[in-house]
Order: structure tokens, then sequence, then C-alpha cells
């Protein structure tokens, strides 16, 4: 895939500091292009310092709009909240207007109601017609060492949903939302950040040419837009000649 770029960090503190000017350069870039940038987050720990980082960063920040890629089915204030998560570390530290945060609903206690509250926010937002998908600015994703991307576990239904943008993701029996697959094909730009020894054999079939993509979801994102992935060195000893 000629479109797909790789990058190995000697560490994580230089993974976050490469992340960071990629964010930083794909949101002043879409807001210079469209006046606006679109970005949905992932969760998960990795992310945390560089959002952290972004906190710091003075950026047109009422053009910036924030998503979420996934999320668990918990409430907004539960330690294992996304959106929690990104709030402490960066979005309530700055002045976006609240309107410009679009979490996932997680509050009408049925994770399939609650999917399309947050596919028809998408459908809205971004004036979609029947059968399109959101082109997002940007997609940040990481990998779990199962080879999961957002919520989209192995061997799960939601791998195969294709008719809308926001469904129900399993992570055995904790329920989530989860972007689908076409979603995160459809952005111009993702970023896969990744850390840790632990993702070295997933990140080997993922990146692989040959594999089981029901095995290892991460294999999945094949965006037409750009795909990047940053990892430490850590998670990208194997690939490193
Ligand atoms: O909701 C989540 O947990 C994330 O969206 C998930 O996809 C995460 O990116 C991976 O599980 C990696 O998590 P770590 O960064 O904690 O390794």
């Amino acid at each position: 895939m000629q479109n797909r770029k790789l990058e190995v960090l000697p560490d994580k503190v230089a993974l976050v500091a490469r992340a960071r000017a990629f964010c930083v350069e794909t949101i002043r870039s879409a807001i210079a292009e469209r006046d606006r940038c679109t970005i949905a987050l992932s969760g998960g720990s990795t992310p945390r310092p560089l959002y952290e980082q972004l906190a710091a960063e003075s950026l047109p920040w009422d053009r910036l709009h924030v998503f979420w890629g996934d999320e668990r089915y918990v409430s907004p204030d539960h330690p294992e909240s996304n959106q929690r998560m990104a709030r402490e570390a960066w979005l309530d530290k700055v002045p976006i207007p609240a309107e410009n945060l679009h979490p996932m609903p997680t509050a009408d206690g049925d994770a399939a109601v609650d999917a399309e509250h947050a596919d028809g926010v998408i459908r809205s937002f971004f004036q979609l017609a029947d059968g399109e998908f959101p082109e997002f600015d940007l997609i940040l994703l990481g990998m779990g060492d199962d080879g999961h991307t957002a919520s989209l576990f192995p061997h799960t239904n939601s791998l195969q949903v294709c008719d809308r943008s926001v469904t129900v993701g399993n992570k055995g029996d904790s329920l989530r939302l989860t972007f689908s697959v076409p979603v995160l094909n459809c952005a111009r730009r993702v970023l896969f950040l990744i850390s840790g020894a632990n993702k070295r054999p997933a990140l080997k079939q993922v990146l692989a040419s040959e594999g089981d993509n029901a095995a290892y979801p991460s294999r999945l994102v094949q965006p037409a837009g750009e795909l990047w992935w940053l990892l430490d060195a850590d998670a990208g000893a194997d690939l490193v000649a």
C-alpha cells in the first residue's frame, strides 16, 4: 500500500512528540483548507500523554470538532470512559466550544439505541445521504495486543457492519460503541499510535501482506486516504532492519 507510512520512534516520549506534531499539522491544514477540522479520538492508555500535550497547544479551537471512535458503554464520569479520559487530559483544559464535542451517548441503557443515536449525530453533522459515510480529517486509533482497534474485537459481529457508521461492539461481556470499518476507511488520515513490546506479535500479523482479518481486525483498516503507523521502538523492534 503506497499510502501506508510507518515510523518507529526511539521511545514513548519521542512517539508522543511526533504524534503531537502530526496532529497539530493535520488540524491546522484541515482548517486552512476547509475552515474546520473533524477528528475522532481513540481511548485506552497510549493516547493520554498525547492529549495532555495537545492541551498546551494554541489552536483555533472553535474550528475543531471532536468525536470519539469508540466508547465503553459506561457513564461519562466512569473511570473507564474514553470521553472522561480525553476531557481530563485535554478538552476541559482548552477553550473548545461545548457544542464542538460529540461524545458517543451511553445514557439510554440500551447500547443498540445509543449506537443509533450516535449514528444519527454523525449523519446530521456530516449531512450524509443513505449509504454514505463521514470523511474525518483524522481518526486516531490504538491497537490492542489481540489486534483489535477502536472497539472492533476479533471474531465479533461488529466487524461485518457496513450499513451504518456506529455499531455495538463487545469485549467479551462488556459492551462498547464503535465506529464501523467503513468509517475508518473513509478518513482522509488514519493514525495508529502504538507503544509497548506486548503489541509486537499482533503488529506482525496486522502488517503482514496476508493474514486473518477476523482474528486481527486492525488489518481491516485500509483507508483510501493516508494510513500512518507511529510506533515506539518497543512495539516496532521487529520491523526496523
Ligand atoms: O476504548 C479503547 O480501549 C480503545 O479505543 C482501544 O481500541 C485501544 O486503542 C486499544 O485497546 C489499545 O489500548 P492501549 O492504548 O491502552 O494499549
